[in-house]
Formats: C-alpha cells, sequence, structure tokens
C-alpha cells in the first residue's frame, strides 16, 4: 500500500505508516493540481483542511482506499460522494480539543486586554498607559455555542477564571453544562446575555452563518466575539457593522484563508479585533497526538478492510 501525506504533519505520523509496511510520500503543500496528477498511484491520502477533497480529487484517486483527514473537521471533504464510491474516511477528532480551548481562551485575554494592540503600539515607540483600560474576566459571563469535545474543554477553563458559563446546542448538553456550573439555554438568549461568546460548532449547512446579521445584533454592546471553529459560522460583513459597539473579536478561522475581500481586510485590520491564522491545533503537544490517532484509526480500518 502507498500513502501520500498532502500537508505538513508531525513527523511521527510518517514512521508510524512506514511500520505498517505502508509506502509513504511527504509531499507538504502539494498543489492542487500537481495531486490530481499523481493521487491515481495511491491508496492513502493524509491531508489537512487546505485543499477541498471533492469529486474530481476522488475520481481522479482511482486506487483510492482510505480518506485520512489529520484533524477533526470534514467540512472540506465530499464524504457522501467518498464513501459511495466505496472509499473509508478517518480523522482525529480527539487530540486538538486542548490545544484549540487553549487559544480560544489566548484569544479571549489577548481582546480583554489588548495583548496584540499594545504589543504593537509599544515596538512602534508608543507607551499607551492608560489609554485602553482593560476588561477583567472573573465574573464575567461566557456563553459557549456548541458544548462538544472544545466548547467543553473551554468551560473547564474558563471556570478555572471564575465565569459563568452558558451554553446552547442542538442537543440537551444541559446534564453536561450543569457539571462544570453553567447552564444550557436557546442561541439567542445566550448572546442577548453574554459578555463572551465562543463558537465551537463544525461547519455545516445548518451552521452556515449560524451568527447572521440579526443573531449577530443581540450581541450586548461591549461583547467579546471569539471564533476558532470555522469562518462561514459567521457573517463578517455584518460583523464589521457592530465592531464599534463591541469590546472586540478574536478570530482563528475565516471565511477566506488568507483573507482576500476587502470587507475582511477591513474587518481585520480593525484595532479591536485580533486574529491568527487558523493554528488552534498547532501546537507540538496536539501535532503529536494528530499523528498518533490517525494511525490508530488507519491501522483499524486497515486490519478491518483487509488491506
Ligand atoms: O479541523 C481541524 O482539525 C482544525 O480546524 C485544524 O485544521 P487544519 O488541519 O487545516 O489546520
Amino acid at each position: 500500500m502507498s500513502a501520500l501525506i498532502a500537508d505538513s504533519v508531525d513527523p511521527t505520523l510518517k514512521e508510524r505508516l512506514e511500520k505498517l509496511g505502508i509506502k509513504v510520500d511527504y509531499r507538504p503543500g502539494i498543489s492542487r493540481e500537481e495531486l490530481v496528477k499523481i493521487i491515481n498511484r495511491y491508496s492513502i491520502l493524509v491531508f489537512r483542511g487546505r485543499l477541498k477533497i471533492d469529486r474530481e480529487i476522488i475520481d481522479a484517486g482511482r486506487s483510492l482506499k482510505i480518506l485520512a483527514r489529520y484533524g477533526v473537521g470534514l467540512d472540506n471533504v465530499d464524504v457522501e460522494y467518498a464513501v459511495k464510491r466505496g472509499i473509508s474516511v478517518v480523522s482525529a477528532p480527539n487530540s486538538p480539543t486542548r490545544s484549540v480551548a487553549e487559544l480560544t481562551i489566548a484569544l479571549i485575554f489577548s481582546v480583554a486586554r489588548r495583548v496584540t494592540l499594545f504589543d504593537r503600539k509599544v515596538k512602534a515607540g508608543e507607551w499607551p498607559k492608560g489609554k485602553y483600560i482593560g476588561m477583567e474576566l472573573a465574573g464575567k459571563t461566557l456563553g459557549i455555542v456548541g458544548f462538544g469535545r472544545i466548547g467543553k474543554a473551554v468551560a473547564q477553563l474558563a471556570r478555572g477564571l471564575d465565569m459563568k458559563i452558558l451554553a446552547s446546542d442542538v442537543i440537551d448538553v444541559a446534564k453536561e453544562v450543569e457539571k462544570v456550573g453553567g447552564r444550557q439555554v436557546p442561541l439567542e438568549d445566550l448572546l442577548r446575555e453574554s459578555d463572551v461568546v465562543s463558537i465551537h460548532v463544525p461547519l455545516t449547512p445548518q451552521t452556515y452563518r449560524l451568527l447572521d446579521a440579526e443573531r449577530l445584533s443581540l450581541l450586548r454592546d461591549g461583547a467579546i466575539l471569539v471564533n476558532t471553529s470555522r469562518g462561514e459560522v459567521i457573517d463578517h460583513e455584518a460583523l464589521l457593522r457592530h465592531i464599534d459597539r463591541l469590546w472586540g473579536v478574536g478570530l482563528d478561522v475565516l471565511p477566506e484563508e488568507p483573507p482576500k475581500s476587502p470587507y475582511l481586510k477591513q474587518l481585520i485590520e480593525h484595532e479591536k479585533v485580533v486574529v491568527t491564522p487558523h493554528v488552534g491545533s498547532e501546537t507540538y503537544e496536539a501535532m503529536k497526538r494528530l499523528a498518533d490517532e490517525l494511525a490508530m484509526n488507519l491501522e483499524e480500518v486497515i486490519s478491518r478492510l483487509g488491506l
């Protein structure tokens, strides 16, 4: 069997696959055009969120048996079509949790205390002491939209900061939320009642623009909004219209990565916005766990399929 790793991954993944007798080619950053040309040589494709794994790629992969997502989000994969073609899809959904939760807290602090703004100004020779007074998090209400693995991990960290917890989800998670001292509420109530709102939902047709113009208008004046899930869950043009009345926004994800549209550039250049380039799971610890979890899941599928 042969595998193509199309994105940068922890080096232990290649070693683990080779131990299973798989011939591995490591081509991080390979272009889509090149991938379409050579994918027919491989039975396993390992990838991240950069490339859209659509019908064109799946059809070109005539020997493909397994699509292996080094990560959690499968929104860039036409899973239905792959399965129809008899291709298994595996991922590593548990590994990024803690790292994404920690980045979420980092973004909340950065926005609340203007960390990156101060950093830029001091490096530019200014000393803006007394110019931007911060917001303390203790006692504030954190609204967590989507109480899955990551939402739960964020709640646990926020509890240590003495924040009050609200959560919304499409399923009944009331008992889970109560375990961290919080309360499940409808999304609209959460948006109205939270000082900090953090989004932790997968991108699906149901969550596309979950925070549309109408819901964004429910956010309190002076609220913080943080998104480490997928950019497409927020209407950023509408967000730009609200930015002046909010305390600030922290974004690890954007609907265009990297951003190109003028409205998006205008938003991220705003001094109330802190932005990182989709690095939620990019820690040494999470990358190593991703390699272990994905290799384990691949091994299981390989033996189940008798490959
Ligand atoms: O879905 C994920 O695993 C994260 O968003 C990370 O995506 P990436 O592997 O494209 O960085």
